[in-house]
C-alpha cells in the first residue's frame, strides 16, 4: 500500500477532469437562469470535500440555504451539471411518480471490474439492479427477519451479558463507535457468513479484520468509494482500478463455497441469508402469510415498492457473497452511526435515558424470564420514538442521489421550466429535509415526542426520509431497526451511560469520513445498572 495505490487512484481521476474540462462550461446555469453555487475551477462543488474544508454532504447541501424558497438549485459535480432539490414533493416526483426518468444511482461498480462490488445493489444500474432487487426483497419480509431474530438476539444478549460481567462494578470506558463496528460486523457475519465470532474479545478474527478494510470510510478505500459517486464506472474499469481487493473478495467467496457444501451434505438449515439464497436456487424463497402481519416494524422503516420475485434467479456462490459483503457495506457503519449517535443524545438527555430504560424493565418483567421476541421489540413504543428521532436529527446518509436516465423537466414556483438531460446528478438533501425549521420545529433539539402517536401525524408528507424513498429505497430498513433497537435493549437493560472526559460535548464531526461520526471518538462510561458511577 501506499503511494503507489495513491497514484493508482489519482491517474484516473486528473485524466477524467482533464477530458471534461474539454467537453463541459460553467456557463450551464448562468444560461438557463437557475440559481446555483458558485463553482471552483475543475473541481466545481467538490473542491471544499478534497480540501478537507466540508463534509461531503455540507458541500452538496449548500444551495439549500443559499437559495430558500426556490424547488431546485444548480452545483456542478467537476463539470456535470448537477441539481439539488428543495422541495420534499418535487423529491417524491424523482423517487416514486417519475421514477423511470431516475432508476440509478450516482455510483456505478462494473461486475467486470469488481465482481463482488459490482453485484451490490446499491452499485448496479438498470435492468440488472432490478433484477438483483426484487430477487433480493423476499429475504428483508418481516417473517424472515423473525427468523432471523434469535440469531441476533442470542449474540447481543450474550455480548453485552458478557461486557458486564469485564466491567464487574466499575464503570468502563468505552469507544462506542468502536465497539458498535464490532457488535455489527459479529451480526453481518453470522446472519450473512452463517459463521459466529466475537470480536470484542477477539479483534483479530478474519472477518473483522477484513471487514474494517472493505467498510472504511476514511483513507484510500473511503476515498474510492467516495470517487465512485463522481466518476463514471467505465472510467474505473479503463484504469482496472478495483475498490474491494481481490484477496478480499477471493476470501469471502470462498467462505460461501465452503459454507453452501457443508450445508448441502449434512442437510444442515440455519436461520439466515445463506439458507434464504439456498431456497432461491431452488425457487423456494417466498413471501408468506405471515409478512402481511409483520410488515410494520416501526415508524421509519420503508415500503417496498418492487414486485418481488426469484424466478430465474439462479444464484452463484459468487452472487450470495456478493450479497453477504453488501451487508458488511452497507450494515455496519450505518447502524454504528445510528447507535453512537443514540447514546450521544441519551447522554445529553439523561430524562430520556431513564424513559428508555423504564421501558425496557416494564417489558423484561412481562416476559417473565422468557427470551425478547421480534414482535415484543417492534411493539416497544418509546424504543421506536427514541430511533426515529436519531434517524432525523443524525441520518447517517445525509442525502440520496439519482442520475438522469431519461430527459425530465422541472418547473419551479415562478414557472421557470428546466430539462434535466441525460447523465445529470440529482441530490435530494434529506438531512436538509430533517433539519428544516418549516417540517420540524425546533430542529436541533432532541425530541422523541415529535413521534409519539399524538404528535406524528404533524410530520409532513415526504419529509422525513432516512432510510430514502420509492423502489430504490434501503432494502435493509427492517433489519437495521430491528439490529439497532436489539442492541438498545440488552445495552441499557445492563449499563446506564454517561459522556467520558474524553468525549467531545459539542460533538466535533470528522470531515473526512463519508458518513457522521465523531472526529476524536465516540467516548463513554458504561456502568452495570444498579452499581453507582
Ligand atoms: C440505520 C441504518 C441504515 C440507514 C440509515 C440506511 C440508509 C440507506 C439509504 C438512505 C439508502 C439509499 C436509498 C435511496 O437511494 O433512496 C440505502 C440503500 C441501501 N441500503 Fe441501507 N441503510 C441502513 C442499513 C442498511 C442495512 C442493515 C443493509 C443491509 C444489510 C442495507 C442495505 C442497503 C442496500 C443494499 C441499499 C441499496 C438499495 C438499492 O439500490 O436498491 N442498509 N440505505
Amino acid at each position: 500500500m501506499g503511494v503507489l495505490e495513491w497514484l493508482a487512484v489519482f491517474v484516473p481521476i486528473v485524466t477524467y477532469l482533464l477530458y471534461r474540462w474539454s467537453t463541459a462550461t460553467y456557463d450551464y446555469f448562468r444560461e438557463k437562469k437557475i440559481p446555483f453555487v458558485k463553482p471552483y475551477p475543475l473541481f466545481g462543488a467538490l473542491w471544499p470535500i478534497f480540501s478537507g474544508k466540508l463534509h461531503p454532504v455540507d458541500a452538496t447541501i449548500l444551495g439549500y440555504d443559499m437559495f430558500p424558497g426556490r424547488r431546485f438549485s444548480g452545483f456542478f459535480t467537476f463539470r456535470t451539471p448537477s441539481y439539488l432539490i428543495h422541495d420534499p414533493a418535487l423529491a417524491k416526483q424523482v423517487l416514486i411518480k417519475d421514477f423511470d426518468h431516475f432508476t440509478d444511482h450516482t455510483s456505478t461498480i462494473l461486475p467486470d471490474v469488481d465482481p463482488v462490488l459490482g453485484r451490490n445493489l446499491f452499485f448496479m444500474d438498470g435492468q440488472r439492479w432490478r433484477h438483483g432487487r426484487s430477487g433480493l426483497s423476499p429475504a428483508f419480509t418481516g417473517s424472515k427477519m423473525r427468523n432471523m431474530f434469535v440469531l441476533l438476539s442470542n449474540y447481543v444478549d450474550g455480548a453485552m451479558k458478557r461486557l458486564a460481567q469485564d466491567a464487574g462494578p466499575r464503570k468502563m470506558e468505552l469507544e462506542l463507535r468502536d465497539l458498535f463496528q464490532k457488535v455489527g460486523n459479529d451480526i453481518i457475519t453470522s446472519i450473512s457468513f452463517g459463521v459466529d465470532v466475537d470480536s470484542i474479545h477477539n479483534p483479530n478474527n478474519e472477518f473483522y479484520k477484513r471487514g474494517q478494510k472493505v467498510t472504511a470510510t476514511g483513507g484510500i478505500q473511503g476515498f474510492k468509494v467516495f470517487l465512485t459517486t463522481v466518476i463514471p464506472g467505465s472510467v474505473f474499469k479503463f484504469f482496472g482500478v478495483k475498490v474491494l481487493p481481490k484477496e478480499a473478495a477471493d476470501f469471502y467467496v470462498d467462505v460461501i463455497s465452503k459454507t453452501v457444501k457443508q450445508r448441502e451434505e449434512y442437510k444442515i438449515v440455519r436461520p439466515d441469508f445463506i439458507h434464504l439464497f439456498m431456497q432461491a436456487r431452488k425457487n423456494e424463497l417466498k413471501e408468506d402469510k405471515a409478512d402481511e402481519e409483520l410488515k410494520d416494524a416501526g415508524y421509519s422503516t420503508v415500503e417496498e415498492h418492487l414486485q418481488s420475485t426469484t424466478r430465474g434467479n439462479q444464484h452463484t456462490d459468487l452472487d450470495i457473497a456478493a450479497v453477504a459483503v453488501s451487508f458488511f457495506f452497507g450494515g455496519i457503519e450505518t447502524t454504528s452511526s445510528v447507535l453512537s449517535f443514540v447514546l450521544y443524545e441519551l447522554c445529553l438527555n439523561p430524562t430520556i435515558q431513564h424513559k428508555l430504560q423504564d421501558e425496557i424493565d416494564l417489558v423484561r418483567d412481562q416476559l417473565e424470564g422468557n427470551p425478547l421476541s421480534y414482535e415484543v421489540l417492534q411493539k416497544m413504543k418509546y424504543m421506536d420514538m427514541v430511533v426515529s428521532e436519531t434517524l432525523r436529527r443524525w441520518a447517517p446518509l445525509g442525502i440520496v442521489s439519482r442520475k438522469c436516465v431519461k430527459p425530465y423537466t422541472f418547473e419551479d414556483h415562478d414557472g421557470t421550466k428546466v430539462t434535466v438531460e441525460k447523465g445529470h446528478i440529482i441530490q435530494i438533501p434529506l438531512q436538509s429535509f430533517h433539519r428544516d425549521p418549516n417540517f420540524f420545529p425546533d430542529p436541533y433539539r432532541f425530541d422523541p415526542e415529535r413521534f409519539s402517536d399524538e404528535n406524528k401525524h404533524k410530520i409532513k408528507q415526504d419529509t422525513y426520509i432516512p432510510f430514502g424513498s420509492g423502489p430504490r429505497n434501503c432494502i435493509g430498513s427492517r433489519l437495521a431497526l430491528m439490529q439497532t433497537k436489539c442492541v438498545l435493549f440488552y445495552l441499557f437493560a445492563n449499563f446506564s451511560v454517561e459522556f467520558s472526559e474524553k468525549m467531545d460535548v459539542p460533538i466535533k464531526l470528522n470531515k473526512m469520513a463519508l458518513s457522521y461520526t465523531a472526529q476524536n471518538g465516540f467516548w463513554f462510561h458504561f456502568a452495570a445498572r444498579g452499581v453507582k458511577t
